[in-house]
């Protein structure tokens, strides 16, 4: 018998948590790529040789249209820099839960939101109940909302959604339903249930109950200002006076929810994340340096209260259509071998509500389905709203 690793196979704890592998094809697309780089080097010379020299006008013109050729072919050779090598990453979950299970590390989720008009309250809290509801210990995440609108409508429809989340969170992880946006499962699935199982019961009951958070919260939006007896409900109202605007008022931070406070339960006894509202200081002339700005204050911020060595980032109009987002990332970062090469993962993006025409072209395509079809099957992605 050899050791762990010869006869008896290898040793689990050794096992990497992500594989690469080259895509297949790729000397097929080198020949073809090369047959297109001798197709310009050779148009660029024609151009170079035929110069007409009957007329200035003409060698004129000519110098132009020999400019454009060599500045697509530059274009074209730089775009082939992604596809010559295209590599795809797969994730091992199930190694990762079993190697780390209590070891998993915190992680704190950035959602920013910068205007309750375009961005109305409703549509960010789909996004902050999302992010709240991921299959991963809810204790160990830290939800914080940055609010750059600073209005007291996004800190309402925020404590609304913490009431909600703890019907919805136990609601999605019961019944493994996708995706964990509420806004988006509720729209695909708006069929009613009228047979007698449990999961149709729970169902209706969490629909209705988010229908009247939705309603709630477009009311008071509608109305534009918090009526006298919700001001009451919590103390964080009193951050908000006349005297605040969007762009001038003191930092504003809120914590609606402690996973360390044994009463910050959903309806099952379980622990929630921890929820927490922001809204950095702003004042008239002082640089607010817009989405980044705002990151910088959240890292502040979530240092003194969770300080997570795990940052996720969402903007307010997306949402994670995969609900184990947090699982497939850390498989990256907490590999032995190569986790310390790694700071940033990123995931794709894919446009939800587009026009038929999709006149700018965010579908995407050419990328999204063609170069790297494969990732969007093994790799969470953030979609937008
Ligand atoms: O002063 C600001 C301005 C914007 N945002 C937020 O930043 C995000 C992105 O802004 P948006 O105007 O929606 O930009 P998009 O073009 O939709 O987003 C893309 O482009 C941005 C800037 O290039 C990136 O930051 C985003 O991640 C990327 O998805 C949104 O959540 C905003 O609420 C703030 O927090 N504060
Ligand atoms: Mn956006």
């Amino acid at each position: 018998m050899k050791d762990d690793k010869g006869i008896m196979g290898a040793n689990k704890e050794d096992e990497p948590l992500f594989e690469t592998k080259i895509a297949r094809g790729g000397a097929a697309h080198k020949l073809f790529s090369f047959t297109i780089i001798i197709g310009l080097v050779l148009i660029w010379t024609y151009r170079l040789i035929l110069i007409p020299t009957t007329s200035r006008r003409h060698s004129w013109f000519n110098g132009i249209l020999f400019f454009a050729d060599v500045l697509l072919g530059f274009y074209w050779i730089i775009t082939q820099s992604g596809r010559c090598r295209v590599v795809y990453r797969y994730p091992f979950k199930d190694r990762l839960i079993t190697r780390y299970k209590e070891k998993l590390p915190k992680v704190d989720i950035f959602v920013c939101t910068a205007d309750p008009i375009l961005e109305p309250p409703s549509m960010v809290m789909s996004t902050v109940l999302s992010v709240m509801s991921y299959n991963y210990p809810t204790e160990k995440i830290s939800v914080y909302l940055s609010d750059d609108g600073g209005s007291e409508l996004t800190f309402y429809a925020l404590l609304e959604a913490s009431k909600f989340s703890k019907s919805w969170i136990p609601f999605t992880k019961k019944y493994n339903v996708e995706p964990r946006s509420p806004e988006v499962y509720f729209s695909h699935q708006n069929t009613h249930m009228d047979n007698e199982s449990s999961f149709a019961h729970d169902w209706t009951n969490v629909k209705e109950l988010y229908e009247d958070m939705k309603s709630r919260i477009d009311s008071v939006e509608a109305k534009g200002c918090i009526p006298g007896e919700i001001v009451d409900q919590h103390k964080g109202f009193s951050e908000w006076n006349s005297k605040v605007t969007k762009h001038d008022h003191q930092s504003i931070v809120q914590i609606l929810a402690h996973n360390s406070d044994p009463k910050a339960v959903d309806i099952e006894g379980n622990r929630l994340p921890t929820l927490v509202y922001l809204s950095r200081e702003k004042k008239p002339g002082w640089p607010h340096n817009f989405k980044a700005g705002a990151m910088n204050a959240l890292l502040r911020v979530s240092e003194k209260i969770s300080n997570a060595p795990i940052i996720l980032n969402v903007d307010c109009d997306m949402y994670a259509n995969d609900p184990d987002v947090i699982q497939d990332a850390l498989c990256f970062f907490l590999d032995e071998k190569k986790g310390q090469q790694i700071s940033y993962v990123q995931y794709p993006q894919q446009y939800n509500n587009l026009v038929k025409n999709d006149i700018y072209a965010n579908v995407n395509l050419p990328i999204n389905e063609v170069c790297v079809p494969i990732i969007y099957l093994t790799m969470p992605s953030l979609s937008y709203i």
